[in-house]
């Protein structure tokens, strides 16, 4: 996790019944993110701590767990014994974002707050300081393959001003409808973790889906730079 830029493959893409292929083929992403919907937060169903056990041992990257529950503050622990390295959970259902976050640092992984698109970056205030990453959804969470909200962008530029007046800097991950098309302008906003599911999943050749990804956020950044 060294560069300036993340790429972030969505496991919800792949195909299952070939997981341990599929992951060979992103090994030159930097994480793999690892959707967690529980039919409840979200009208989906799909992984459980087990899965992300086997798919950290099986890919070797760090994984990237994005809890889509009602529950995070009674799960989350479940995540972090499985091996997850850095555990985004749901502000709108979590109880107590403060102890969730201490707990995940506790833990030894890095603690990160989801937002749902109709979320303001506001709500963030009292806990940035805290956070090792802000994960801003793109699309309404529940489904991979949706098309990029674009007020994110102007939602990234604020989280940014947000950032600067506090003095800290987040990892920022953006997730949903992220393509090699689009990764420019939301590493412009301020982005540098890019979720990636159908554009690298339904791309024939998936390293050459996540090159370009990559590619065209890091020609943003040293623009911006
Ligand atoms: O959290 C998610 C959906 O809730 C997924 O991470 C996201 O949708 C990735 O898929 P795609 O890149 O196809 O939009
Ligand atoms: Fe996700």
């Amino acid at each position: 996790m060294s560069d300036s830029v993340l790429i972030a493959p969505s496991i919800l893409s792949a195909d299952y019944l070939r997981l341990s292929d599929e992951l060979e083929q992103v090994s030159s992403a930097d994480l793999i993110h690892f959707d967690v919907m529980d039919g409840h937060f979200v009208p989906n169903l799909t992984f459980g701590p087990d899965m992300l056990r086997a798919v950290a041992a099986a890919s070797g990257l760090p994984v990237d767990a994005h809890l889509m529950v009602s529950n995070p503050d009674e799960v989350t622990e479940k995540y972090l014994d499985a091996g997850a390295s850095i555990v985004s959970f749901h502000y709108e259902a979590a109880l107590h974002a403060h102890r969730l976050v201490q707990l995940i640092k506790d833990r030894g992984a890095k603690a990160s707050i989801a937002l749902n698109p109709a979320t303001p970056v506001s709500v963030l205030e009292p806990i940035l300081d805290d956070l090792d990453m802000v994960l801003v959804m793109s699309v309404n969470p529940g489904f991979g393959g949706q098309t990029f909200i674009e007020s994110t962008l102007r939602k990234l530029r604020r989280l940014r001003r947000m950032c600067d007046e506090h003095g800290v800097s987040p990892l920022v991950e953006v997730d949903g409808g992220i393509s090699a098309r689009n990764v420019a302008e939301v590493t412009a906003s301020g982005a540098n973790v890019f979720v990636a599911g159908s554009a690298v999943f339904g791309s024939a050749d998936r390293a050459a889906a996540i090159a370009d990804i990559r590619a065209n956020a890091v020609a943003a950044v040293s623009k911006t730079a």
